[in-house]
């Protein structure tokens, strides 16, 4: 089958002027939504401190159980729990100094928009003194009590923290895979072996409906989109340039939700598991002949011309969704405050999720601290780690190199500014790892158990150097951050375990041993 083009350009609209955005100027704006379908009682006349437990806890104290109508579906079901509440959320300038930003620019996030009127990065600013209603107390024990259930749509990771993510999307219109709630595995073995340490922990964001931590951000990206088409807003579908795992994403998403997703892939340069795994979702995939860099300034170009909405982490929206995992993270240790967090980087979207929601944590009241963070990049695709070893002088992107952590092959992330803001707010370190150092933290990481992907091997390899250092001490409680699922990056390990990487000692490979189907060869080779 070959793929024919998505549009026929007679029917698309003609390009929007370039002021299209119409930023809106002074005051909120009151949201469109005003039902959501939180199940707890937020209505607008409940606003005290001691607010009432979630719909479903009186019932289950009383010990009667409830049970969903054989006719009712999940979706139905939330519409029937729906409940008012205040809070809000909206696009602001993202500024790296947001007590001294004086601009009154902010959009709807029902608006199609990117980039500030300066042309600068947008965040998603939350109305916290609706939020701060509700002390930190009540924020745990909202969080903790969605944990596992299948309440729609708060069994998933994301949405179980929806107030805090998209407050004003109504329930039906988000495309969920009840994504989040990932493994905080205790990595008892590798900590203690190679580093000395007790109390290190791996969270696998990778466990996860694709294999990445990428479904945090496009349960929420997809969503609102799922919500502007039924506005009847111009998105003929979505659109992403990508090292493999937010095509995943995408592709699975849109699936799930009936919206075209076009992927820009560079040619060779992702693993044969994340291109398949947007094959069968459905994408419309160009497969083009320039690395990711390249492939970002495209998508750049034709979501600006056409009606495709853009799905990296440029866009905002997908970094409210990322940012749940470090709620969880929190969550997962009973709401006590690891000491450092380390993040492999790419396009730097992520690291900023991170602290965005360890941050939120703290000014809602539910922690008192933020972890130390850790930024940690290959050493071929380093342009961050060049700029905080300069001290944080004049930024210059790199031309990334090839790097077994082919998802972080990036010379010119573009959540910099984000990414920089990041690391100084929370005290934090950048470091960089070879590819020999990646892939032996990798096999070693294996060897106890693991099956992590090469960016956490960069990020063990950051853990390492700063342990060795000292920096990182025997008794702090450190979480790695696992980005991706191993199984989408086995030719690495296969390369690696048959010793077939030029220049690289490969000093823990483990090659099968071949024996011919004989007893006695068998026997040798066991008692040898
Ligand atoms: C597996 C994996 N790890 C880490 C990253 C880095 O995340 P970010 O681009 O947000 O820095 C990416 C994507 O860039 C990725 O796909
Ligand atoms: N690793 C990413 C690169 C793009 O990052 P994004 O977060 O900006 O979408 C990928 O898998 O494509």
């Amino acid at each position: 089958m070959t793929s024919s083009p998505l549009f026929n350009s007679s029917l698309l609209p003609k390009p929007k002027p370039p002021n299209h955005r119409n930023p809106k100027v002074n005051g909120r704006h009151s949201p469109i939504i005003k039902c959501t379908t939180s199940p707890s009682v937020f209505d607008t006349n409940n606003n005290s401190s001691t607010p009432s437990p979630p719909a479903g806890a009186a019932a289950a104290a009383k010990g009667q159980k409830h049970r969903r109508a054989a006719d009712v579906n999940i979706r139905e079901e939330a519409h029937r729990q729906c409940s008012n509440h205040n809070f809000s959320a909206r696009y602001v300038p993202f500024s790296s100094d947001p007590h001294k930003s004086t601009t009154n620019e902010w959009y709807s996030l029902d608006e199609i928009v990117y980039r500030s009127r300066s042309g600068g990065l947008l965040d998603v600013q939350h109305d916290m003194d609706a939020l701060k209603q509700f002390d930190g107390q009540y924020w745990r024990s909202l969080f903790d009590s969605r944990i596992g259930k299948t309440t729609w749509p708060y069994g998933s990771g994301v949405w179980s923290k929806k107030e805090w993510v998209l407050p004003e999307i109504d329930s039906d219109d988000i495309v969920s895979a009840f994504e989040g709630n990932s493994n905080l595995f205790w990595a008892e073995r590798f900590g203690k072996q190679f580093l000395g340490m007790n109390d290190l922990w791996v969270k696998h964001c990778g466990i996860s409906h694709t294999g990445s931590f990428k479904d945090l951000g496009m349960t929420v990206l997809v969503s609102q989109v799922n919500r502007l088409r039924k506005m009847e807003r111009p998105v003929v579908g979505v659109g992403c340039a990508s090292t493999g795992d937010t095509s995943a994403a995408l592709s699975a998403y849109c699936a799930a939700a009936g919206i075209p997703s076009i992927v820009f892939l560079p040619a060779n340069k992702i693993s044969m598991a994340q291109l398949v795994q947007t094959i069968a979702n459905g994408a419309f995939v160009l497969s083009i002949d320039t690395d990711f860099d390249g492939c970002m300034k495209l998508i750049r170009e034709v979501t600006s011309e056409l009606p495709i909405y853009l799905a990296n982490s440029l866009n905002s929206l997908r970094l409210e969704g990322q940012k749940t995992a470090a709620i969880e993270i929190l969550q997962q240790f009973d709401w006590e405050v690891p000491d450092w967090v380390i993040v492999p980087g790419g396009n730097l979207g992520n690291i900023y999720a991170f602290y965005k929601g360890f941050k939120m944590c703290q000014e809602l009241g539910l922690v008192d601290q933020i972890p130390r963070l850790v930024c940690a990049q290959a050493a071929n695709a380093n342009p961050l780690y060049l700029h905080y070893k300069s001290g944080w002088k004049e930024f210059k992107p790199v031309k990334a190199g090839t790097t077994f952590a082919s998802a972080i092959q990036i010379g010119d992330p573009v959540s910099i500014d984000r990414a920089v803001f990041a690391l100084k707010n929370s005290n934090g370190i950048v470091e960089e790892a070879t590819e020999e150092e990646l892939m032996d933290a990798m096999a070693q990481a294996d060897s106890t158990g693991m099956f992590i992907c090469p960016h956490t091997g960069v990020a063990l390899t950051a853990l390492i150097k700063l342990r060795k250092s000292g920096v990182i001490g025997p008794t702090d409680r450190t979480v790695v951050v696992s980005t991706a699922h191993g199984l989408k990056f086995t030719q690495s390990k296969i390369d690696y375990h048959s010793k077939e990487i030029k220049d690289m000692a490969c000093r823990f490979a483990n090659p099968p041993v071949q024996v011919k189907a004989d007893f006695g060869a068998v026997m040798d080779v066991l008692i040898l």
